[in-house]
């Protein structure tokens, strides 16, 4: 039996929990562990109509009944147009709401990226959001151990993303199965935390319950000054927390049931071409046709292969950077943090989204990632590229909001999953990094990003079209 320190609860998987609550006669048993806000279901245009002004009949009952029960039951919630809106997985740290050492609920499975700053955090179920809600606690089986050691120094054009599609490429989505992943080696160390945070959120689908890493510097200055993180009033108290999450690593010499080596010194931009994660290639390689056997490759049987491609609409052999893409979307809670987005507007800065690409989404993790991008000026950057700017939520992550895929069309995605009709019915998702998403927008297709120029001021003014892409 495990205490919760913090849950965090969203429009989809919470009202059933409440009307339970409701039912049962019961209140929250500690009110100030829950913090809320709608996400999924929010449009990503014209917030400021509020709620109300949520055309989908749906989606308005849905982010409603959010509202009055976080009203009913005197929870914190950051409604939708409160600056601190967002999706619940990048709002939680950004507010110092999670901090390590605290374990961390959400009916929500990709709630292990709050595991990124030492926390055991994992997605529970309904009926487990109502329990947490009555009595703070959870039963918890006790996981398997893993540990994904990523060494080398990452490669030009190689980000956080590309490191967890690797690792899911070479141990399969069922490969964490049972397991807690704790991700480490100098690699993971070099990241920053909205890194580590893409590669937790993503521990999920490599099967994992749960993705951790070791407290350290990067960690606790993180926390330095959120509203939520301790010591404001008392700098005592901040550095009794430090001192307690400076222990928050593995023992020397601890024992794991499993453990992964990954080197990314020769890695390259990854992509998928399937319906699952762990269908990834790099960037210079083809659509396999099931007849290589890689040691750092997992292997699909024929059928689902066939099944995935038949989906896809592509063929065995077909170079990545053939695929003709129609959308691109740079958000969700993979990767809508504010470094996120200056990766992305670092490719398209002085170029422009290429004619056959119908929309190319841009969409913040919250209010106030979006705030420090216009104040970047990287808004005015997407603009005048042609990408669409765009509010906090979930957006084309999954199709549960006005923001979708057409059927067939191909799309850009720096989201977490692929599978059949994800990002809307019969669309067909690719998953990439921030800059390879917003290269896809400039070009039409993938391209190896590791080979873009950077853009000439001279040949702007001169009014050519700049390609930006090494003959
Ligand atoms: C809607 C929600 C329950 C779901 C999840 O648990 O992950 C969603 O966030 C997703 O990414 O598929
Ligand atoms: S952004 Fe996507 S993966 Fe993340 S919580 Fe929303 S729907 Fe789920």
């Amino acid at each position: 039996m495990i205490y919760i320190d913090r849950q965090l609860l969203h429009e989809v998987t919470s009202p059933q929990a409440f009307e339970g609550l409701r039912i049962a006669g019961r209140k929250p048993w500690r009110i100030s562990a829950n913090i809320a806000t709608p996400d999924h279901n929010v449009p990503t245009e014209n917030q400021s109509a509020g709620v109300s002004g949520i055309v989908d009949p749906v989606s308005r009952i849905q982010v409603q009944t959010l509202d009055s029960n976080c009203d009913d039951f005197g929870i914190l919630e950051f409604r939708m147009n409160d600056m601190r809106q967002g999706i619940v997985h990048v709002i939680g740290p950004e507010q110092g709401a999670t901090l390590p050492g605290m374990t961390v609920v959400c009916g929500d499975s990709h709630t292990s990226t709050h595991g990124a700053f030492g926390a055991l955090a994992h997605g529970i179920g309904t009926s487990e959001v109502e329990h947490v809600l009555a009595t703070q606690c959870l039963v918890a089986k006790k996981m398997k151990n893993m540990l994904v050691r990523v060494t080398g120094q990452a490669p030009k054009g190689i980000f956080a993303k590309d490191i967890v599609l690797a690792i899911i490429g070479r141990i399969g989505t069922a490969g964490g199965n049972g397991h807690a992943i704790e991700f480490a080696g100098e690699a993971i160390e070099a990241l920053s935390m909205e890194g580590r945070m893409t590669v937790c959120n993503m521990a999920i689908e490599a099967g994992a319950r749960a993705g951790m890493i070791a407290v350290d510097q990067t960690t606790i200055d993180y926390f330095a000054g959120r509203p939520f993180s301790p010591g404001h009033d008392d700098p005592e108290e901040w550095d009794q927390a430090v001192n307690y999450w400076r222990t928050l690593r593995s023992d020397d010499g601890a024992q794991f049931d499993t453990i992964v080596e990954l080197d990314i010194s020769d890695l390259a931009p990854q992509v998928t071409w399937g319906t699952s994660p762990e269908m990834v290639v790099a960037v210079d390689e083809n659509v396999p046709d099931g007849t290589e056997r890689r040691a750092d490759r997992v292997q699909q049987n024929a059928d689902s292969r066939s099944r995935a491609l038949s989906y896809m609409g592509l063929s065995e052999g077909q170079a990545i950077t053939d695929i003709q893409l129609d959308r691109v979307f740079i958000g969700s809670c993979t990767n809508s943090r504010i470094e996120d987005l200056r990766e992305a507007a670092a490719v398209v800065k002085g170029r422009k989204v290429a004619a056959t690409i119908k929309q190319a989404l841009v969409v913040p993790g919250s209010g106030l990632v979006k705030r420090q991008a216009e104040a970047e000026g990287l808004d005015v950057i997407f603009r005048e590229a042609g990408l669409d700017w765009r509010e906090p939520g979930c957006s084309m992550c999954l199709a549960m909001n006005a923001d979708k895929l057409g059927q067939g069309e191909h799309c850009a995605s720096t989201s977490n999953r692929n599978f059949e009709g994800r990002q809307g019915f019969g669309g067909r998702t690719h998953l990439v990094s921030p800059a390879m998403a917003a290269a896809a927008a400039v070009f039409g297709h993938f391209v190896d990003i590791r080979s873009l120029q950077p853009i000439d001021p001279e040949r702007l003014s001169s009014g050519s079209s700049p390609d930006g892409v090494a003959a």
